[in-house]
């Protein structure tokens, strides 16, 4: 296949790449930010045809890397269009934030088959994505380790008989840390997840309970069941990923190591399974396992992720901005752990009485306006807190 990766230098980006060492497929375009010494060894190393960094200032010295290699250079955002433009078969969307839309759009619509990590595509824009890839006769697949697991789950049943999706959280960071502790949570602390190696951004958000609530969401949007249907249940151990209940009152879990290679693979070999270089569990050694409800007081971003669906509309789009700017101002040390939460219930709060998010049709315009006064008014929620 002609393959492409969008956020090539990140945490699913090198699970990727460690897959695509492996293969004979020909990679078409890696696409990167600032890491560009690595997005060069990866371009060498998997001769792709292109090389793309998505800031300016960073192509001199991705051009200074690939001298010589025949490999293709460029920048910017218009460059990530136009290499999600190039022809390719099976094209990665793993860049962070909603930066990751444009390029997945734009894959869908020269039919490409979008492996789809960034779930933020889905909680901006779940419906336009759909009708795209419908459009165009194209595929998108899920890669969010739980919405794969659902996906396998699903595999030759049919979605009227499923009465619930029931996908597993760890708790992140600070499981166990008592409530009171949460406010001086440090920016360090929140950045170790204790089962997956991923991003930062991500792992933050897996402390508290944001990445679950773009879960939630994604559930809905991706699988198109009602917000109902949709439960989270706390498992430390991430081994069991998610569970699909049917109405007959079986209960199918997927279960695997932590290990991203898992997902990717099952869906860079779609409809077949490949053999995998991910560990078998060997459950006699783990023994037990464990479950149990989320403490809705200790994660509002949960309830909050119902209220958005609930919403509608470009109600997504404002959460995950709002998010974006509140996770920013906890890393750049401006707001507190348990800050996040309220900056983004503050402006859902005002947008939702202010512009009516549920009457604005969803469209790229559209979204791109309600996440642009997201951010904004997250940022002014900043200071507010600040003071
Ligand atoms: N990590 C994981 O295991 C999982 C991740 N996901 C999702 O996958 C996506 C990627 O996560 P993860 O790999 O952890 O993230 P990382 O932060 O590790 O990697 C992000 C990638 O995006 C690039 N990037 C960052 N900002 C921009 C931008 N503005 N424009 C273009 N490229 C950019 C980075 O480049 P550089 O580093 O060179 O600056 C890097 O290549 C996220 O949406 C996340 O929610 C879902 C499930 C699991
Ligand atoms: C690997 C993956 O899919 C992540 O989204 C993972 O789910 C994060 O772990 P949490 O369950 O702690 O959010
Ligand atoms: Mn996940």
């Amino acid at each position: 296949m002609r393959i492409s990766v969008f956020g090539s230098t990140g945490s699913i980006g090198e699970s990727t790449f460690d897959l695509l060492q492996r293969s004979d497929h020909q990679v078409v375009a890696l696409t990167g930010g600032r890491n560009v010494r690595r997005l060069a060894e990866q371009a060498i190393a998997l001769k792709a045809e292109l090389a793309v960094t998505a800031y300016d200032d960073c192509l001199p010295a991705l051009r200074e890397a690939l001298a010589g290699t025949g490999i293709e250079t460029a920048a910017g955002t218009q460059a990530l269009i136009e290499a999600a433009e190039r022809p390719a078969d099976w094209v990665m969307s793993a860049i962070v934030g909603a930066a990751g839309l444009a390029p997945g759009f734009r894959a869908l619509k020269q039919g490409a088959t979008l492996a789809l990590a960034n779930k933020e595509s889905l909680v901006t824009a779940g419906p336009l994505l759909l009708a795209e890839a419908e459009r165009h006769g194209a595929r998108i697949l899920p890669v969010d380790s739980e919405h794969s697991a659902v996906f396998q789950a699903l595999v030759g049943e049919d979605i009227s008989a499923v009465e619930r999706i029931i996908i597993t959280a760890s708790g992140g960071a600070f499981r166990d840390w008592p409530m009171e502790k949460l406010a001086t949570a440090t920016v360090a602390q929140a950045s170790s997840h204790p089962n997956w190696n991923m991003g930062q951004r991500i792992t933050i958000d897996s402390a508290s309970m944001f990445n679950k609530a773009l879960e939630i969401i994604e559930t809905r949007e991706f699988f198109r069941v009602a917000p109902e249907k949709i439960e989270v249940l706390v498992h430390p151990e991430s081994m069991v990923h998610a569970l699909v209940g049917f109405r007959d009152g079986a209960l199918m879990a997927h279960m695997g190591a932590p290990d991203m290679r898992h997902a990717i693979g099952y869906a860079l070999n779609w409809p077949e399974r490949a053999e995998l270089p991910v560990e078998r569990l060997d459950l006699a050694k783990l023994g037990a396992l464990t479950f149990r409800a989320p403490d809705a007081a200790r994660y509002p971003a949960l309830r909050l992720a119902y209220e958005v669906m609930e919403i509608g509309g470009t109600a997504g789009a404002a959460f995950n901005a709002a998010k974006e700017i509140a996770l920013d101002g906890f890393i750049d040390g401006r707001i507190g752990f348990l800050d996040m939460a309220t900056v983004v219930e503050e402006v859902l709060d005002e947008m939702s009485a202010r512009q009516g998010l549920c009457n604005s049709a969803l469209s790229l315009d559209t979204i791109a306006y309600t996440d642009a006064e997201a951010r904004a008014l997250a940022s002014h929620y900043l200071t507010k807190v600040t003071n």
